[in-house]
């Protein structure tokens, strides 16, 4: 398997892009609109944020999701033993974040936002007819007004050695959401598992954006678009002494809105949660 470097300006686009989310569950899109000046710099604060003792001040909220979830208690991906080691920061535009990386932060999520209402747009229009027919609304509806859609910035710390046996930047896992949109890291190290098991490397290349389908839209899409395990694999030789950041942002529907008729968007969420052990 392969996943597939679409160009967002070529003119069959977004059919050649929703076919790679319906092959792989991954699409990766080069000449888009993403800044990237914008995404380099929020790297490269951040970075200074994760080495400050300031993030301390940013206990994450059980309740709310939002804040700093350190190594120690970030999450375990659903059927693994050890803990990712990573640490990460979630922000919503209604949440708590430092004043100093507000604007970026902002700016980068309301530009992703506004390209995944598009993105979700091209996936709906290839969905076939008999399944877009379940759809409870246009997909690009479930997302209007949503206060869910989280922006996670995650620092993978360089690795000391000392790490447990089978440990993993982050486990093989799906996305809760409907749509991620990530931008390459500063470094390597994103797999995709193809359907013999296989693990693949997603292209990565600086600049590129890596899309791909979470459960709630494979739930929706009854599994036409499918939420394909994904992991982070930890670096060898020099890369293991640096830092890998990355970018995120989890696009969600309204929590209203109905995913299928097992659940909302609520109840799922809530569900999902709790196996993650970041909710009681
Ligand atoms: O860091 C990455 O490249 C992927 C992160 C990821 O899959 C996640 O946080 O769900
Ligand atoms: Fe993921």
């Amino acid at each position: 398997m392969q996943v597939q470097v679409v160009d967002y300006r070529a003119p069959d686009a977004a059919q050649r892009f929703a076919q790679s989310l319906h092959d792989t569950g991954f699409g990766v899109l080069v000449n888009h609109p993403i800044q990237q000046a914008l995404v380099e710099k929020i790297y490269a604060d951040w970075l200074s944020f994760f080495d400050s003792e300031d993030k301390l001040n940013y206990p994450f909220s059980k309740e709310k999701q939002d804040g700093y979830f350190s190594t120690e208690i970030s999450e375990t991906a659903k059927g693994a033993s050890q803990k990712d080691i990573k640490e990460y920061f979630h922000l919503y535009p209604w949440g708590r974040m430092p004043a100093q990386l507000q604007a970026g932060a902002m700016a980068y999520y309301a530009q992703a936002n506004t390209l995944a209402g598009e993105l979700l747009s091209w996936v709906e229009r290839y969905t076939p007819p008999e399944i877009s027919k379940h759809y409870s609304e246009p997909l690009s509806h479930m997302i209007e007004g949503s206060q869910q859609t989280l922006l996670r910035v995650l620092r993978y710390p360089p690795l000391t050695g000392q790490e447990p046996a089978g440990a993993l930047r982050a486990a093989a896992h799906g996305d809760i959401n409907l749509l991620t949109i990530l931008p390459a890291a500063n470094e390597p190290g994103l797999q995709v598992q193809d359907k013999h098991g296989q693990w693949v490397d997603v292209p990565c290349d600086f600049g590129m954006l890596i899309i791909n389908i979470g459960d709630m839209l494979e739930e929706a899409s009854q599994g036409y678009y499918p939420s394909t395990q994904h992991r982070v694999v930890n670096p060898t030789g020099e890369g293991a002494r640096r830092s890998r950041v990355s970018l995120p942002l989890f696009l969600h529907p309204r929590g209203e809105v109905v995913l299928s008729e097992r659940h909302t968007a609520h109840s799922y969420l809530q569900e999902r949660l709790r196996e993650l052990g970041v909710k009681t």
